[in-house]
């Protein structure tokens, strides 16, 4: 897997497929459809100039749906926006991230050249809120009682884990129930965000878990543990983080007992866990906010509030996405700062899609492994 050198030239290529070529530095990106064998797919080759050798990386992330054909420019040093042909515009902007934090960091782990897709998405939704805290302390209840009252609001992030589920568990729901040889196949293919090993099992969230909540236009909550917690910390991913503290050590222990989901020694080993979650939950810089779960009402009502104090993006992207929901086909015409024009393709002038589009790139954020955030789009009316 990974860095070859590979005995073809850009004629072989032109052959095989239809292509993007785009210069970065002393590379040049080659991106295109490959029709071999039945199975059809996204290549990507890169051409070291200097030497004229390619190399084909290791490919990261979600890949565009395949459409025809597309258009591709970079953006920077660190990755190329191509946007695909043939799907209506909010589908269609892409970014092949080649030297972004993600990338390098990926390309170090797993010493070939790396890649990684990252979609991009007009608006820049509402940061998810991660929720962390010892077991039986409450997070599960609090985060019910807020997909109840809110359904259209907030959405949780279905995490994976090699658990058995319990006796009112339901697959796809509250957790992905899965093999662990699954999960680790998964996580080396970098479709994971974070992922812990608690209590003995494998628990991880995969990016598709988050992003498909935000691409709804809900607010994504993630029920993981503090090394989960730090890892999304870590990642692309902007979130709010909130522990979930018990009011005792006691009470904590009288709940999970209550609960009655768990055997004498799956209770131990939480308790033990507990507490080095809980001396964990004051390190500098990971939590935003703790919460103490002494009268659950009370709590929630906190919660609640938290919640509320950080809505101030609600909304505020709605012209943006208005436009981006233009149903016509785009590609793109030149680059000036961080604007890109984009013109309907010509077939799309006979369905009324006449005015030119500017894409605002200057405020991104996220990135691979998830979705690419914070696009901006206006209309230029032509004269
Ligand atoms: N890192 C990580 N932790 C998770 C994930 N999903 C659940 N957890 C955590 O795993 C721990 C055990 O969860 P679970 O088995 O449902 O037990 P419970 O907390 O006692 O209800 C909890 O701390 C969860 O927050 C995940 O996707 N990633
Ligand atoms: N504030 C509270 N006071 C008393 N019991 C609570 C409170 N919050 C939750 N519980 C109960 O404690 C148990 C553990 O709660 P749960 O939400 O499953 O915890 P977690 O998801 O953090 O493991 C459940 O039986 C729940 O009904």
């Amino acid at each position: 897997m990974g860095e070859e050198a590979v005995e073809f030239s850009v004629e072989k290529v032109a052959e095989d497929c239809k292509q993007s070529t785009v210069d970065v530095g002393d590379r040049t990106y080659v991106i295109g459809r490959s029709d071999d064998d039945s199975k059809s797919s996204i290549i990507i080759k890169i051409l070291e100039k200097l030497t004229q050798t390619w190399v084909v990386p290791t490919v990261l992330g979600t890949q565009p749906t395949l459409t025809e054909s597309q258009s591709a420019i970079p953006v920077n040093d660190e990755k190329i926006l191509i946007i695909e042909k043939g799907v209506p515009l909010n589908e269609s902007i892409w970014f092949l991230e080649i030297d972004t934090p993600f990338v390098k960091q990926q390309r170090k782990i797993k010493g070939t050249e790396v890649v990684s897709w990252s979609k991009g998405v007009i608006g820049v939704g509402q940061k998810p809120v991660v929720i962390s805290g010892p077991s039986g302390v409450g997070k599960g209840t609090l985060i019910a009682k807020l997909m109840k009252d809110y359904p259209s609001k907030f959405g949780f992030s279905v995490s994976h884990t090699t658990r058995s589920p319990r006796e009112k568990e339901i697959d796809g729901v509250h957790y992905h129930f899965t093999e662990r040889s699954k999960i680790e196949k998964d996580i080396s293919e970098g479709k994971f965000l974070e992922f812990a090993h608690v209590h003995g099992n494998i628990y991880g969230t995969s990016i598709e878990a988050v992003e498909s909540v935000t691409d709804e236009g809900k607010r994504c909550i993630l029920d993981i543990d503090v090394q989960g917690a730090r890892s999304v910390r870590a990642s692309s991913l902007e979130a709010i983080f909130i522990f979930v503290c018990p009011p005792s050590f006691e009470e904590l222990e009288k709940r999970l007992r209550a609960r009655g989901t768990e055997t004498e020694e799956q209770i131990q080993k939480r308790l033990r866990n507990a507490r080095a979650e809980l001396d964990q939950s004051n390190s500098p810089g990971l939590f935003d906010h703790l919460l103490v779960n002494d009268d659950l009402e009370t709590c929630y009502e906190n919660l609640k509030q938290l919640l509320s104090l950080d809505d101030d993006q609600e909304d505020s992207d709605d012209l943006f996405i208005k436009d981006g929901k233009q149903t016509a086909s785009f590609c793109i015409v030149s680059k000036h700062d961080s604007e890109i024009l984009l013109q309907p393709e010509p077939n799309e002038a006979k369905n009324g899609a006449t005015s030119l589009l500017a894409l605002d790139l200057s405020s991104l954020s996220g990135g691979a492994p998830g979705r690419t955030r914070g696009l901006k789009i206006r209309s230029i009316n032509s004269f």
